[in-house]
């Protein structure tokens, strides 16, 4: 893609979230960059460095197998992969610009890989974990190539800001595609998945 049609989709991503707070983005990444990335999430999937994912925060988290049943690897620059490090500088390219749009002070993201194996879901919750407020947007990226209806699995997100109730849209987590919202906002879920979904979730944070 050349540097204009990145730009575009970085201004996208901005756009959306001043106009509704929210937004989908088919293609973030190209197929082949996409592709590596799964590739490199994969590779230490099967390696078994991923943990069961917790719910909460610091000292208080634990494992709810009720709540949420995917298993994740946070990332850390220094051991990644050139295909993740190569998304991490789109990442923070996405940061400068919402920090330039909407003046959000945003000054690091920190996020994981995560997989959902066939079973895995994630009950409705907000991405701030409770009396704090470090977590300001959210970044998904789907990381599933052939990904089918009956594969199950899609986001839910309620597209009216703090309800967990009224309208909502329905997301397949297709290769390529990243959702951005703000985190304290908008109740989101993930449906039980049928086959093994990835994702690179993670977010923007203030200083706390
Ligand atoms: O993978 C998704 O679609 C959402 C994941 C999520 O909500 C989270 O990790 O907080
Ligand atoms: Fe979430």
């Amino acid at each position: 893609m050349s540097a204009s049609g990145s730009g575009n989709l970085l201004s996208s991503a901005v756009e959306g979230l001043v106009t509704q707070g929210w937004v989908c983005l088919e293609g973030f990444l190209r197929e082949e960059e996409a592709r590596a990335l799964a590739a490199e999430s994969l590779d230490a999937y099967e390696s078994g460095d991923f943990r069961q994912a917790g719910v909460g925060r610091g000292a208080e988290i634990t494992v709810r197998q009720d709540i949420r049943r995917d298993q994740v690897l946070w990332l850390e620059e220094a051991a990644a992969g050139p295909a993740t490090r190569a998304y991490l500088a789109r990442l923070e390219e996405l940061r400068v610009a919402i920090n330039r749009e909407l003046f959000l002070g945003l000054f690091e993201f920190e996020g994981h890989f995560a997989v959902y194996p066939s079973g895995g879901f994630y009950k409705a919750h907000l991405d701030r974990h409770r009396g704090t407020a470090d977590r300001v947007v959210t970044a998904i990226l789907y990381l599933n190539d052939g990904w089918l209806p009956e594969h199950g699995g899609r986001l839910k997100i309620w597209t009216t800001p703090g309800e967990q109730e009224g309208p909502f849209e329905l997301i397949e987590p297709r290769l390529g595609s990243l959702v951005v919202f703000l985190a304290g906002d908008f109740w989101h879920e993930v449906e039980v998945a049928h086959e093994n979904r990835m994702s690179v979730t993670g977010w923007f944070r203030v200083r706390s």
